[in-house]
């Protein structure tokens, strides 16, 4: 139970007793290395706060408004498949917490639960993840659905034309347990084991049904089909941004898939301020990666963002307490960051800024930039 849990990072040890090794290995790893995964935590812990003092602090709002809708926090649920490796009741139950607490969630292709089954979850914005199939009337179908069923955005997962390696699947022999299916895709996926050619179950999976030709002439087509914004995950830069910004995202999701893609990319904190600047303030930019911890929220809001979302705490939350899991993790990060913005001296999300963090460049050799006082002695 959570009752005990103090910090969001000891659900993942909570989940490691309770899953089946299999369910809690596919969720915890990164790709090959996971250099990149140790990153995605490590470069928070380099990223130092400037307080300011002698504020009046007595009245702090963590609200804000992403895409034009209020939620109580700018943190957010990430995409994350199968959530029924977690929990028996799946997305249904994380919905329901992630309503609770006035956020928003997104929703993935490969959810276990039916779009139309999370959304009849709870009330509640929510977005939904979409994975481009080689049958693009397959992709067509989803985005209609999730029109249908009142999902308010789409979020382009870019940085996935086949799964990254992740080599305790390929040691586990990943394999879905039976119970489990993804019914958006129903009438598509077939849970062939014969044709694994040695990769995990969802590799193949995704070798057999992702469009590897996705292309930026590709976003211009999901918007020809669509009036829902568009969000593209998984930008590890300035340049790619930019594109996206031209090819008409709505927002851009500073994103390397949880470390799961392509190991030795940056971890994603260290690229936000590029990709923020590249943007300029035309559209919002998120960040997820290693959030764990209101003070890393405070940080990427500081280096620009407009918002964070979180993929395995909410996953390992469901596995230890179901929906009050979720709940109780969502709570943490929300009342750590309105500590955090106590002791900061600000009040509200949008006096975040610049000047309230340095990073370790600007630490170790002083900055003459002109957001930061200090001199080096
Ligand atoms: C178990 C798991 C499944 C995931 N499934 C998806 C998915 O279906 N679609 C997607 O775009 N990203 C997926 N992701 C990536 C997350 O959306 C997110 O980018 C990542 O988990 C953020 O890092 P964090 O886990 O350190 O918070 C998945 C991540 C995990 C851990
Ligand atoms: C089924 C997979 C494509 C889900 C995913 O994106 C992941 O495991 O990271």
């Amino acid at each position: 139970m959570s009752k005990d849990v103090v910090k969001v990072d000891e659900f993942e040890a909570l989940a490691k007793k309770k899953m089946p090794k299999m369910a809690f290995d596919y969720y915890a790893s990164g790709a090959e290395d996971e250099y990149t995964l140790q990153q995605n935590r490590d470069a928070f812990s380099r990223i130092r706060l400037r307080p300011r003092i002698l504020v009046d602090v007595s009245s702090v709002n963590t609200s804000t408004t992403v895409l034009g809708f209020r939620i109580a926090m700018p943190i957010m649920v990430a995409p994350a498949a199968l959530h029924k490796l977690a929990h028996p009741e799946g997305e249904v139950a994380t919905a329901r917490a992630v309503s609770a607490a006035d956020t928003i969630m997104i929703l993935s292709t490969t959810s276990s639960c039916s779009m139309e089954e999370v959304a009849a979850a709870a009330p509640g914005v929510r977005f939904f993840q979409l994975y481009v199939y080689k049958d693009r009337q397959i992709s067509q179908h989803l985005v209609r659905r999730a029109e249908d069923a009142g999902f308010s955005a789409l979020v382009l997962t870019v940085d996935t034309p086949r799964l990254g390696r992740r080599e305790a699947d390929l040691k586990n022999n990943f394999t879905l347990p039976p119970h489990i299916a993804n019914p958006n895709m129903e009438a598509f996926v077939k849970h062939d084991k014969k044709e694994r050619n040695g990769s995990s179950m969802l590799a193949s999976w995704a070798d057999k049904l992702f469009d590897r030709s996705l292309s930026w002439k590709d976003v211009k087509w999901l918007k020809s089909i669509t009036k829902l914004p568009i969000i593209l995950k998984g930008i590890l830069n300035g340049e790619d941004a930019i594109l996206a910004v031209q090819a008409g995202a709505a927002g851009i999701m500073v994103s390397n898939h949880g470390a799961r893609q392509l190991d030795y990319v940056p971890p994603t904190i260290s690229i936000l301020e590029e990709v923020v600047k590249a943007v300029g303030g035309q559209v919002p930019v998120f960040v997820d990666g290693g959030i764990r911890r209101g003070t890393d929220v405070f940080k990427a809001l500081a280096l620009g963002a407009s918002g964070v979302f979180v993929g395995r705490p909410s996953v390992f939350g469901l596995a230890v307490d179901g929906e009050a899991g979720v709940k109780k993790m969502l709570e943490m990060l929300r009342d750590e960051l309105e500590r955090t913005m106590t002791l900061m001296g600000v009040c509200s999300v949008d006096q975040i800024s610049r000047h309230h963090v340095e990073t370790e460049h600007e630490y170790n050799n002083g900055c003459n930039c002109s957001h930061h006082m200090h001199s080096k002695l």
